[in-house]
């Protein structure tokens, strides 16, 4: 009896929108953000936040037609399920196909920026010099034995992370945007010098604006209640957005344009970027303190999205809980992208790259396609984004565009900057 009172009270206590709010956030603030500076180098500080404002207005309004499509289907079915009905086949296979593609590519960049920053860090601390090798098993290690004791302790691992990132990110930004120079953020360059490398960062942009997976559990998370969903989507995009604005700031306004031709020759990477801060300015600890939250930023992401690929392929393999399939499973998706990280320790720019093709196929493309059909299909379930078919078509065409650019990107046919 107690138990159905306390039941029902918890059935009608409706979730507050700041934990939807950090779903969004948190699995948006990740890897892409490291990339940003080293991508949008070319067009610097003004254009790259014009630029990141229009791609903030597609990623939010393409997971609004994902929530629009979701409220379609019952509570907690999949994005690969709603890819299906309305896409078909090739819809399920390219929604799956992606995600496992994004989820990989992610693990070996992951793998490749955090061995490249605890690289650096035993070096600064102990005096001694850490191989490649080394550091990417030593980073994999520790975080896979995290994802295998399971979703509980990913939570509570999470939780602490967050909280580091949190203080460590605060720390580190508010010193460098107090050090940030005007002249170094708007050089005195003409605009027709960055507009070439505008194409460049459009599909990265993408990327780190991408969440869209988690979309369908917030649809469940809020009972299908469309108002509190939308608010939720609204808040987490735009903490997101703010987080990038003040980061482009702080490194933007304290390594001039003509440095990053260097940080992009040596691959990128991120202790690289975080290197090339510290050496621009003399502020004590500040190198240290940005290693931390490079380290925590890239940890938190690499257990979620690892978490998400195990899950996957024991989807897949229709593997159960046991420990020995966890194993398995883990060694399915770690084993690869460790090994090409020992091969190719400096991929992480590339990976980045390839990651934005599917991502950008994942995040604008197909909600905006599905959306479209279950429109066209006419059936109505009292919530439609705004904006009529314009605001669709629109989104539609940036998602394209953003793949196209990839593709063209990965030919090499883009001007590259440095
Ligand atoms: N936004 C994430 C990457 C991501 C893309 C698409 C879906 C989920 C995650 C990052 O920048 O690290």
């Amino acid at each position: 009896m107690s138990e159905i009172v306390a039941n029902t009270a918890v059935s009608k206590k409706v979730p507050g929108i700041l934990g939807g709010a950090m779903i969004v956030a948190g699995t948006s603030i990740g890897a892409g953000m490291f990339a940003l500076p080293v991508y949008s180098a070319g067009m610097w500080f003004a254009l790259s936040i014009a630029m990141m404002t229009l791609v903030w207005f597609c990623a939010y309004s393409s997971s609004l037609y994902l929530t629009e499509a979701s409220l379609h289907y019952r509570a907690g079915a999949s994005y690969a399920t709603i890819a299906e009905d309305t896409l078909g086949p090739v819809g399920k296979l390219l929604a799956t196909g992606t995600v496992a593609f994004v989820c990989f590519i992610l693990t070996y960049a992951y793998i490749s920026g955090g061995s490249s920053v605890v690289g650096h860090g035993v070096e600064s601390v102990t005096g001694t010099e850490l191989g490649h090798g080394s550091s990417a098993v030593l980073f994999t290690v520790v975080l896979a034995a995290v994802v295998i004791a399971g979703s509980r302790a990913v939570d509570r691992v999470s939780t602490i992370m967050l909280g580091g990132m949190v203080l460590t990110f605060f720390s580190a930004t508010s010193m460098l945007v107090g050090e940030a120079s005007a002249t170094t953020l708007f050089p005195a360059i003409s605009l027709s010098e960055p507009l070439p490398y505008l194409w460049v960062a459009i599909p990265v942009l993408v990327t780190s604006f991408g969440f869209h997976g988690t979309v369908p559990s917030l649809v469940k998370h809020y009972n299908q209640d469309p108002r509190r969903v939308r608010l939720a989507l609204l808040c987490g995009t735009m903490l997101t957005m703010l987080v990038y604005v003040v980061w482009q700031l702080a490194i933007m306004g304290n390594v001039p344009r003509d440095h990053f031709g260097e940080v992009i020759a040596q691959g990128g990477n991120v202790a690289t970027l975080i290197q090339a801060v510290g050496q621009s300015t003399d502020v004590t600890g500040l190198e240290n303190t940005l290693m931390l939250f490079g380290n925590l930023a890239l940890a938190s992401s690499f257990i979620g999205v690892a978490l998400g690929l195990v899950d996957l392929i024991k989807d897949l393999f229709k593997m159960d809980d046991s420990l020995s399939s966890s194993l398995k499973a883990a060694g399915v998706s770690f084993v690869p992208a460790l090994l090409l990280c020992i091969a190719m320790p400096h991929g992480f720019i590339t990976a980045i790259g390839f990651a934005a093709l599917a991502a950008s196929i994942f995040v604008l493309v197909l909600p905006a396609l599905m959306a479209r059909v279950l429109r066209r299909r006419g059936i109505h379930n009292g919530f439609q984004t705004r904006g009529g078919m314009l605001r669709l078509d629109f989104v539609l065409a940036f998602g394209v565009l953003a793949v196209l650019v990839e593709v063209v990107h990965l030919l090499g046919w883009l001007p590259q900057f440095g």
